[in-house]
């Protein structure tokens, strides 16, 4: 179900901005828009979808528009054009009184910088919210250590803030975010400014406590590595605009253009591409009992391969045939397809790792066959496309090096 849609969302900062919004309808880049009018386009004509349960991760470098798109969810600041829905509901044209409703049920916002206040106690900071909610003593106590026993900060109810590390303030943050059981959770650069061994922890724990919670969470970072570890999807920012969304793995193997591609080029594939995305869909496939050995030699001609999978009529996997074994079965040495199968062949699910075949293909340099549940044939993970998108070097270049590697 969609949770927040973004439709056509523009903001622009400044005097001026129906010129600047004519501007950015003529397709004017930022530059222009601010030499012209004076006005910093800050988001430009942004489209989203949200789901419910997933965490959203918007990305991007600094000034590319990120908080601002994120403040205009909770109308922290007014959109200069388009509209924002949250549950269906239009949030951009809600009065004062509904906003402050659908703020306190639906949507939790968690900063960077904590903004607690820290000569109170953590007890006092969590249940913060509730208190402004007129929620009665007890009842919001009660909810709050609830929340900080949640978030690992268990004892430290009656601790100021101000005597709390930077990991313990972020959690007291992220409590208090969660105190009053939004449905979303917004979170800007929440970890940012935890050292980097404090922020992994942090970012374990939230994957963690969003198994038990199923939050929406819209994540804010500048990170791509914090991106791709916390994100179901990712949407890249620059100068304002979405430039790609996709899954971490969507946005790696197929970077929407070079500003994206510059971006990801450095990331460790091996951990992100799965056999499911890169593997041949439909192979050509040798079938048991229904392919003759002059069949199956004439499928491997036209696809140009040595061997192929075979398969039970109904796609179940059985292993590999060769074309030298044919050529046996020709020449009546072997019997029949059954009895020259390589059926030694480990096959993978879909979500395998490149870690999980690296092995694989190193054991038998075959291709490996990519089976569901009920070991139906789904595809095949070429050697040479697992190399590919793990060094991302170029097709040719790697069957160039394969060539070589064969002429020694
Ligand atoms: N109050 C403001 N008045 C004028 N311009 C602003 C204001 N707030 C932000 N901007 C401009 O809007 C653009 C987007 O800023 P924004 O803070 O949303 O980016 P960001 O991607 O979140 O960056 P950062 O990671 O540094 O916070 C920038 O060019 C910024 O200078």
């Amino acid at each position: 179900m969609e949770k927040i849609k973004i439709e056509k969302l523009s903001l622009v900062f400044g005097k001026g901005k129906t010129k600047a919004l004519k501007m950015l309808d003529q397709g004017k880049s930022k530059a222009e828009i601010l030499d012209a009018s004076g006005c910093n386009v800050a988001v430009r004509n942004a489209n989203l979808t949200i789901h419910e349960g997933e965490i959203f991760v918007i990305m991007g470098l600094s000034g590319s528009g990120k908080s601002t798109l994120l403040r205009c969810i909770n109308r922290l600041i007014n959109p200069t054009a388009g509209k924002i829905f949250v549950n269906n509901e239009e949030i951009t044209n809600m009065n004062d009184k509904e906003l402050l409703n659908i703020r306190r049920k639906e949507l939790a916002m968690v900063f960077q910088h904590f903004g607690l206040l820290p000569h109170r106690t953590v007890l006092s900071n969590v249940a913060f919210g509730l208190e402004l909610q007129g929620i009665d003593k007890d009842q919001r106590e009660s909810k709050a250590l609830e929340t900080i026993d949640l978030v690992g900060l268990k004892g430290y109810e009656n601790q100021r803030v101000s005597e709390l590390s930077g990991g313990m303030q972020q959690r007291v943050g992220l409590a208090r975010g969660l105190a009053n059981s939004p449905e979303v959770l917004l979170m800007d650069e929440a970890f940012s400014a935890l050292d980097p061994l404090i922020r992994s922890q942090m970012q374990d724990e939230l994957l963690l406590l969003q198994e038990k919670m199923q939050k929406t969470i819209l994540f804010i970072t500048h990170d791509l590595e914090e991106a791709i570890k916390l994100g179901d999807r990712i949407a890249i920012m620059k100068d304002g605009e979405i430039v790609q969304i996709g899954t971490s793995e969507e946005i790696i193997t197929n970077p929407a253009n070079d500003y994206v591609e510059s971006f990801v080029e450095n990331v460790d594939r091996s951990k992100i591409v799965t056999a499911g995305s890169i593997m041949f869909e439909k192979p050509s496939v040798a079938r048991l009992k229904k392919d003759g050995p002059a069949v199956v030699l004439r499928k491997m001609r036209e696809s140009s391969l040595n061997i192929l999978p075979v398969v039970r009529t109904n796609r179940t996997f059985l292993g590999f045939v060769k074309i030298e074994d044919l050529v046996k079965l020709k020449k009546q040495e072997a019997k029949s397809i059954e009895s020259v199968i390589s059926d030694n062949v480990m096959s993978v699910n879909p979500d395998a790792t490149v870690e999980d075949m690296l092995p694989l293909i190193s054991k038998t340099n075959l291709p490996i066959p990519v089976v569901n549940e009920e070991n139906h044939l789904l595809g095949v993970v070429s050697p040479t496309s697992l190399i590919v998108e793990t060094t991302g070097k170029d097709r040719g270049e790697i069957n160039e090096i394969i060539q070589k590697a064969i002429e020694l």
